[in-house]
């Protein structure tokens, strides 16, 4: 028999093919699949058009053969086959796909699109084989044919017996070698594994073998021994199904076989999407970080399918960072794959979708918010964080889509708030959206900062979140109020401000000791706005305040960034009387209180004392 061979452009793609292609040698199961499956589809195609040929689902199959002793993997399906011709053609030349001229002569509208595209998928066989044989005999033909193949060699095609019509694909798996092991693709759960994986929502059953032992059913000592046959792959894809047909449990169902996280998600977004882009996806908003979340090693991404076959696991691109906790799926037919569809050609398309996805995303939340609080907060529990991150990264690119679904503790109910809620209960005379930072709650609420603005009525967001004031210097303002920390110098409250002025004015030369004495320490120190109970506590001018001062210095290579303080004194309290008295007799006691009062503003702000044993002598000093 003569040997054909291949062209010379093919031997030398067949070896780039076999080499480098594809990046793991699995997925020829994958290729080989959905030729089987476009097969069948095309029978569907003609029968759409051919009165005298009916299509009944139950007649189309695919099967998949592992035989360990020839050490064989065996590919059959019930679809259209391929005469002498096409096996040249199609198998003889590569890269000429008789899919893409099929699918350009029966154009499809109905999904039932072909997933071959490129010509090239059959020839991933060789990854994992040393030869090849196809045999398949053509619909409306008689006779059947064998192509026989080794690779680079060329191939033989020749004349045999085959009593069904469709295609049998064989493949003479490789030997082991020491770093690859070839023989796990002749196991009967690794190849359903597989199937799972790449091919799970195939139209068509792909049907294995399955043999062993089992206890007889109704005994708890006998054994027997079993083969039967199961259809491996899911057929339908959830995501095609219609909403109204599923429950939440099928959505939970689909979560957990997945593997996309191991809680209970808190929403599901089932998206069918036609238009400029058209696309299906089921997003899921988790309820618990997974455990290395807010670490480098986390990857975000959406499973990437085009025609029900999984191309991609982790298409990153999908998902803007401050969504990436976001799990699911995303499956379009309108995607420009490469050749070994495991990456994209032209990424416009994808954009589309990703930005399509991030709206609906976006205003799932908002709906979250709005209608189920509860599991928004537990929601946000958890993915808060990335949230302000969000709005806080890239200068603020993606602040006014971010902002209303941040949350912080407010000191009305100790609940958490949105912006719009504290902004909308705010009383006419208040000018500012107020803050105060802190490692907790109960710390903030001990600070003396925040006397007047409590007393006054007004509402206080806390924030115990590095991120949190970061982010908010992002926003700047929402709807038009500024934000203002209790501990910045002017705090807007108009009515003390004359009288504090007054007695700054006063004890002018005081101040100006004191100043003198924590030169370099504070830029300023002068009487108290806000204080109430407290004597003494410290503020800053300008943009840094104390925490931002604090979490900027602990970051990694930081650059020493120091915050404008002041100390301020409250000149209603008695201890404002002793330093006064002390002013006028004994200069060196003001130091002595002075020193005592810088440190014990520090200690409030939880920093530390510049000189632990120095302040003790000096309370020591006062006490004897
Ligand atoms: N099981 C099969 N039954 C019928 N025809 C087949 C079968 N397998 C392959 N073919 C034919 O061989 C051609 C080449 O297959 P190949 O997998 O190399 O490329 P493709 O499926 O067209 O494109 P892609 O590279 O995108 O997979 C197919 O287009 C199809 O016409």
């Amino acid at each position: 028999m003569e040997k054909k061979q291949f062209q010379a452009e093919s031997k030398r793609l067949l070896e780039m093919m076999i080499n480098s292609i594809y990046t793991q040698k699995e997925i020829f199961l994958r290729e080989l699949i959905s030729n089987a499956s476009d097969a069948i589809d095309k029978i569907y195609y003609k029968a759409l058009t051919d009165s005298a040929l009916v299509f009944d689902n139950e007649s189309y199959m695919i099967k998949v053969v592992p035989d360990k002793q020839n050490r064989t993997l065996t590919i059959r399906d019930t679809g259209i086959g391929m005469t002498a011709e096409e096996l040249e053609n199609n198998l003889g030349v590569i890269a000429k796909s008789g899919s893409l001229a099929f699918k350009k002569e029966h154009e499809s509208k109905d999904g039932h699109d072909l997933i071959g595209q490129f010509g090239v998928g059959f020839y991933s066989a060789f990854m994992v084989a040393d030869e090849v044989t196809v045999v398949s005999r053509a619909l409306g033909s008689d006779q059947a044919y064998k192509w026989e193949s080794t690779g680079a060699e060329g191939y033989t095609i020749e004349p045999v017996e085959r009593a069904e019509v469709g295609t049998e694909i064989v493949l003479k798996i490789k030997e082991n070698t020491e770093d690859e092991s070839y023989e796990e693709f002749l196991e009967p759960y690794r190849l359903k594994s597989l199937v799972k994986k790449y091919s799970d929502f195939i139209r068509y059953p792909i049907k294995l073998d399955f043999s062993g032992k089992r206890l007889k059913e109704g005994s708890e000592t006998e054994v027997e021994e079993y083969q039967e046959e199961q259809v491996v792959n899911s057929m339908v894809p959830i995501w095609r199904k219609n909403k109204n047909e599923l429950t939440t449990e099928d959505y939970e169902k689909f979560y957990a076989e997945k593997h996309y996280g191991f809680d209970q998600p808190v929403k599901h977004i089932h998206l069918s999407v036609e238009g400029a882009v058209t696309y299906q996806a089921i997003l899921f908003i988790p309820e618990t970080t997974p455990f290395n979340y807010y670490t480098k090693e986390f990857e975000k991404g959406l499973e990437l399918y085009s025609n029900g076959v999984l191309i991609m696991n982790k298409c990153s691109d999908l998902l803007p960072d401050h969504f990436g906790f976001v799990k699911g799926m995303v499956d379009s037919d309108s995607l420009s794959l490469n050749i070994s569809r495991e990456m994209l050609q032209h990424d416009r398309q994808l954009k589309l979708i990703a930005k399509n996805i991030a709206g609906k995303i976006k205003s799932h939340l908002l709906s979250l918010l709005k209608d189920e609080r509860e599991k928004y907060e537990k929601f946000y529990e958890s993915f808060g964080r990335q949230l302000k991150y969000g709005a806080y990264s890239e200068f603020g690119a993606q602040k006014d889509s971010l902002q209303d679904l941040l949350l912080f503790a407010s000191s009305k109910e100790k609940k958490l708030v949105t912006l719009d809620e504290y902004v909308s209960r705010m009383p006419e005379d208040q000018a500012y959206i107020y803050y105060a930072t802190g490692e907790s709650i109960d710390r903030i609420d001990k600070l003396p900062q925040t006397e007047l603005v409590l007393d006054k009525g007004y509402e206080l967001l806390y924030f115990t979140d590095d991120i949190d004031e970061f982010a908010i210097k992002t926003l700047m303002n929402y709807k038009d109020k500024q934000f203002k920390n209790v501990s910045s110098g002017d705090l807007g409250i108009e009515a003390d401000e004359d009288q504090a002025e007054q007695e700054t004015q006063e004890h002018q030369e005081l101040f100006d000791h004191m100043k003198a004495q924590l030169a370099g320490k504070v830029s300023d120190v002068r009487a108290s706005k806000r204080l109430r109970k407290h004597p003494v506590c410290l503020t800053t001018d300008g943009d840094v305040t104390i925490d931002m001062e604090k979490i900027l210095n602990a970051m990694p290579n930081s650059s020493n960034v120091k915050a404008n303080k002041v100390l301020e004194i409250n000149p209603q309290h008695d201890v404002f009387q002793s330093l006064k008295a002390a002013y006028e007799q004994d200069k060196e006691k003001v130091n002595l209180y002075t020193s005592l009062l810088y440190n014990q503003a520090l200690l409030i702000e939880g920093l530390p004392v510049e000189d632990p044993v120095e302040f003790t002598n000096e309370i020591c000093k006062i006490m004897v």
